[in-house]
C-alpha cells in the first residue's frame, strides 16, 4: 500500500493524516459475509475531511456493500467504523447523505421530496423553504416543482436526488454509480453539482465504473477486487502507474480473473 495512513496498527487519533487533511471516516478491517460467502474480506480506508474518494473495482468486487457499511444501512460482521476519531452512531449518520444509482423518490411532487428529506431532519418555515428554492434552482428544476417526482426524466430524477440529499447539509455525501445510466449532458450537470458541493467543503465517496469519471471527479482512489482493497491512493498514480495487477488489467482493458489465472490477452499473445 502507498499511503502510510492506512497503516492498521495505528488507532484512528494517532494516524497520519495524508495530504494533511483530517480522517473524517476510518473503517478497519471490515468484514461482511452472506450465505456462506465472505464478501468483504477485511477492508482498510480512511476518508479525508474534504476529499473526493473514487471507489472503483469490477462488477461484484463489493463497491456497493461497503458503501452502504460506510452509510450505516448494514452492520458489520466484524471491524469498526469511526467517524472523527469515534466509533459510528446515529449523529455520525445524520451528518452523511446518500445518492443510489437508481434515484429512491416518494411518489410524490417534486416538492414534496425536497419536503419530506427537510422535514425528517428537523427543517420546518422559512428555513426549509429558502433551502427548497436553492435545491430547485441549483437542480434546474424550479419549473418542475409541482411534478409527481416518478414521471421526470432519468437524468432529471437523478439530479433531484442529488439537490434533496445536499439541502440536507451533509458533511459526507455518498454516491453510488450516480451516472450509470445517464446520457453525457446528465453525465456533467452531476459531475458539476458533485464538484461544486465538494468545493464548500462536502465530502465526496463514489463509486464508479467510468474511467474517465474518475479522472475528472477523483482525488483519492480505492480499487476493490474480490472483497479485497488491491490498491488505493492518489488517483492520478493509481489510474497511470498502478502497482497491482487487477489495477494494471483494468487500465490496459485485460480481463483480470484472480492472481494464478492468466489474462485473455496473455492467452492470445501464446
Ligand atoms: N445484503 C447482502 N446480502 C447478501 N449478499 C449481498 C448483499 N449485498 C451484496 N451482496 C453480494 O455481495 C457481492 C458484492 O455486491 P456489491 O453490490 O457490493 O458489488 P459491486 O462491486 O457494487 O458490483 P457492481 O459493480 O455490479 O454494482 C455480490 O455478490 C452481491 O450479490
Amino acid at each position: 500500500m502507498r499511503d502510510a495512513a492506512f497503516d492498521m496498527t495505528a488507532s484512528p487519533s494517532t494516524l497520519p493524516q495524508p495530504n494533511g487533511g483530517e480522517p473524517l471516516l476510518d473503517v478497519r478491517d471490515l468484514r461482511f459475509s452472506a450465505g456462506g460467502e465472505q464478501l468483504l474480506k477485511g477492508v482498510d480506508l480512511t476518508i479525508r475531511k474534504g476529499s473526493r474518494t473514487l471507489i472503483m473495482g469490477p462488477n461484484g468486487a463489493g463497491k456497493s456493500l461497503l458503501l452502504r457499511l460506510m452509510h450505516g444501512l448494514l452492520q458489520p460482521e466484524h471491524g469498526r467504523i469511526f467517524w472523527q476519531g469515534a466509533p459510528m452512531g446515529r449523529q455520525a449518520r445524520l451528518a452523511q447523505a446518500m445518492v443510489f444509482q437508481r434515484p429512491v423518490l416518494l411518489r410524490r411532487s417534486v416538492l414534496a421530496n425536497l419536503k419530506f428529506a427537510l422535514s425528517v431532519r428537523g427543517l420546518s418555515g422559512k428555513a426549509r423553504a429558502g433551502r427548497i428554492e436553492t435545491a430547485l434552482a441549483t437542480a434546474g428544476l424550479s419549473h418542475l416543482a409541482r411534478r409527481p417526482a416518478r414521471v421526470l426524466s432519468g437524468g432529471e430524477q437523478q439530479r433531484l436526488s442529488l439537490v434533496r440529499a445536499l439541502a440536507c447539509e451533509p458533511e459526507l455525501l455518498f454516491l453510488d454509480e450516480p451516472t450509470a445510466n445517464l446520457d453525457p449532458a446528465s453525465t456533467v450537470a452531476i459531475e458539476n453539482l458533485v464538484l461544486e458541493a465538494n468545493a464548500r467543503g462536502i465530502t465526496i465517496v463514489l463509486v464508479t465504473h467510468d474511467a474517465g469519471q474518475a479522472k475528472r471527479l477523483g482525488e483519492e482512489v480505492v480499487f476493490l477486487q474480490d472483497g479485497q482493497v488491491a490498491e488505493k491512493g492518489p488517483a492520478g498514480e493509481v489510474l497511470t502507474n498502478p502497482q497491482s495487477e487487477p489495477v494494471r488489467a483494468w487500465r490496459d482493458g485485460r480481463i483480470y480473473l484472480g492472481p494464478n489465472t492468466r489474462t485473455i490477452r496473455d492467452h492470445a499473445s501464446l
